[in-house]
């Protein structure tokens, strides 16, 4: 038994999130922790939401309330979706936890008594009537390249140029309007992250088995221009995180807030001192997944990121956790994947473009969007949800192969030997086949999943099922019945055990279904077939099932029309 923390990237507050955020991130991770236990590790798989920054401010003041309040709502809202899709996380943090505020003011001290912090002085734009700066988003004003009169500080939205909120002619505050603003002098703390360049390198050329996606977009930020650079830590700004260096205050840091990207990854830590807490456990409880003097040396950890993300994981947090010269677990292996775009577009958080995690729940079940998402997942390249793959994909996987399955052999058994497996009979040279190709299946099934592929994972679980379907269609229970009743008992017996251990295989991908066909099978032992014959004879003659109600309805035409037209727009 070997101990795997997993985290996802933390989903931003500011919204639902959509089926591009969930295939990339929280959703491969549960598959991953879901299969780890199912081998019998010990797992702690953790998630929270990333809840700081302007984007939250200014979601809450339009949604008009105080910013924890809308924070910790969103939060509620965004566990409760999580819950519906049978993400499977030990916890569901905050970055807005105490644990959270200690930690990251812990690390600032540290990294400053490294020294590798410095303080810069800069110039920002302030505004007067509002008695703050204003950092990008919070500055409004005409593009100087192209004349759009509602440009943002930080981008233009018409022309996409990227700005700088003293580059604004006529600018003003997206707060009050106010146009009574000057640039003052302000100061900051940067990390210097590119002192550690020649470390984070040699760290990243140790991960030789990581994905391209993930080392080649590292490389990148280390090395092309000036290469890696030193970043602000700290923002203008009333929420957040206050500076501090430790538990002291920072001298002339007074009412600023440690930057979102600074304190986002800390919550994976924190996180864990949550999950502790929730649980009435101590500080060693959680410490023995995250220090490697109390006990986390033998963790292996794995992230799950779409590729926007990697910067952070393989540079900036890296450079927080080796900076600190304390004993803190790095992360042993990163999977990213590439985007995963919608009919024709992109998905949108911004513009409501796409499918959202709510709106999907609301028309089917969430066993039909996780086995679609992860057999389709954006790995090797960009992938597309459209609308008549996903109905194909779901009717021909889910219904015909794996639901028809189920549903034929426990109907035949019933109606010809009763709601028990059938005694009479053995097996012959076909079922001695079957369960020699099953565990060769298995067996790769197995190393997808360990390997994170993803969809290879799902194209051998398919494989599985689609083996009894072919044993079935070959060995035909239901004319060897009318010659040689025995025979078809025994061919009955042993589709009836693939049932339950298709249960078991596929109760990381399909949980609902899987859990279904445990039950049908009246049986709880979904314990890995490490060994596959003796899986296959785990129900023996005489054990009682009942016939399970349809797994899988088909989509039709016209459902798939309807959510077509449904979802072409931008959600209001
Ligand atoms: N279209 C996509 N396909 C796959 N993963 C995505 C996609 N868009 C975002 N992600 C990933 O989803 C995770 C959660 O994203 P987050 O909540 O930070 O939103 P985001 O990256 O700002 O996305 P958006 O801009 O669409 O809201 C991140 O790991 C991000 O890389
Ligand atoms: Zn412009």
């Amino acid at each position: 038994m070997a101990r795997h923390l997993i985290t996802s990237a933390i989903p931003y507050i500011n919204g639902i999130k959509h089926l591009g955020n969930l295939v990339g991130s929280q959703l491969p991770a549960d598959l991953y922790a879901r299969y780890l236990r199912g081998r019998g590790h010990e797992v702690l798989f953790l998630c929270a939401t990333d809840e700081h920054g302007t984007p939250a401010e200014l979601a809450a003041k339009k949604a008009g309330k105080p910013v924890d309040q809308y924070c910790a709502e969103m939060h509620g809202v965004q566990a409760e979706i999580a819950k519906g899709f049978r993400l499977s996380f030990d916890h569901f943090g905050r970055s807005s936890s105490k644990q959270n505020h200690a930690l990251t003011q812990h690390f600032a001290g540290r990294l400053a008594d490294q020294g590798l912090i410095r303080e810069v002085s800069e110039k920002q734009v302030y505004s007067v009537a509002d008695a703050r700066f204003l950092p990008d988003r919070y500055i409004e004003g005409t593009c100087p390249n192209c004349g759009y009169d509602k440009a943002r500080g930080d981008q233009c939205e018409n022309c996409t140029k990227q700005l700088d909120p003293t580059d604004l002619i006529n600018p003003r505050s997206a707060i009050s309007g106010s146009t009574d603003l000057e640039v003052r002098e302000t100061k900051h703390l940067y990390l210097m992250q590119s002192g550690m360049r020649a470390q984070l390198n040699a760290w990243i050329d140790e991960k030789t088995d990581w994905p391209i996606l993930t080392t080649s977009i590292a490389r990148k930020w280390l090395n092309d221009g000036d290469g890696l650079q030193d970043r602000g830590i700290t923002r203008d700004l009333h929420w957040g995180i206050p500076v501090k260096r430790g538990d002291q205050d920072w001298p002339g840091m007074e009412g600023k807030v440690f930057y979102v990207w600074f304190d986002a990854p800390i919550e994976y830590i924190a996180c864990a001192g949550e999950w502790a807490e929730a649980h009435g456990l101590g500080d060693d409880a959680w410490e023995r997944w995250w220090r490697t003097d109390k006990g986390a040396e033998d963790v292996r950890y794995t992230q799950f990121m779409g590729k926007d993300n990697v910067p952070f994981h393989t540079l900036s947090f890296p450079a927080t956790i080796l900076g600190s010269g304390e004993p803190w677990k790095l992360v042993d292996y990163i999977k990213s994947f590439n985007y995963l775009n919608y009919d024709g577009g992109q998905f949108s958080t911004s513009q409501g473009r796409g499918v959202f995690m709510d709106q999907a729940l609301d028309i089917l079940p969430p066993d039909y969007w996780r086995w679609w998402l992860l057999s389709h997942a954006p790995e090797s390249s960009d992938s597309e949800f459209t609308w008549e793959n996903f109905q194909s994909s779901v009717n021909k996987d889910l219904a015909d192969v794996l639901g028809n399955f189920v549903s034929r052999v426990t109907k035949f058994c019933r109606s010809k030997f009763g709601e028990a497996v059938p005694e009479a009979g053995s097996y012959g040279p076909e079922e001695e086949a079957l369960i020699e190709t099953i565990t060769a299946r298995v067996r790769a099934y197995e190393r997808s999943m360990e390997a994170m592929e993803v969809r290879k994972s799902a194209a051998e679980l398919r494989g599985i099922w689609v083996a009894g379907n072919e044993y079935l269609q070959s060995v035909a229970p239901w004319t060897v019945f009318k010659t040689d009743p025995d025979k078809a008992a025994a061919q009955i017996r042993l589709a009836l055990n693939l049932v339950r251990l298709y249960g078991v295989l596929s109760a990381p991908f399909v949980p609902d279904a899987a859990a279904d066909m445990l039950k049908a099978m009246q049986t709880e032992d979904d314990s890995w077939p490490d060994d596959v014959r003796a899986a296959l004879g785990v129900l023996e003659a005489g054990h009682a099932f009942t016939v399970p109600d349809v797994a899988f309805a088909k989509i039709t035409d016209e459902q798939r029309e309807g959510w077509q037209a449904r979802f072409s727009g931008v959600r209001e």
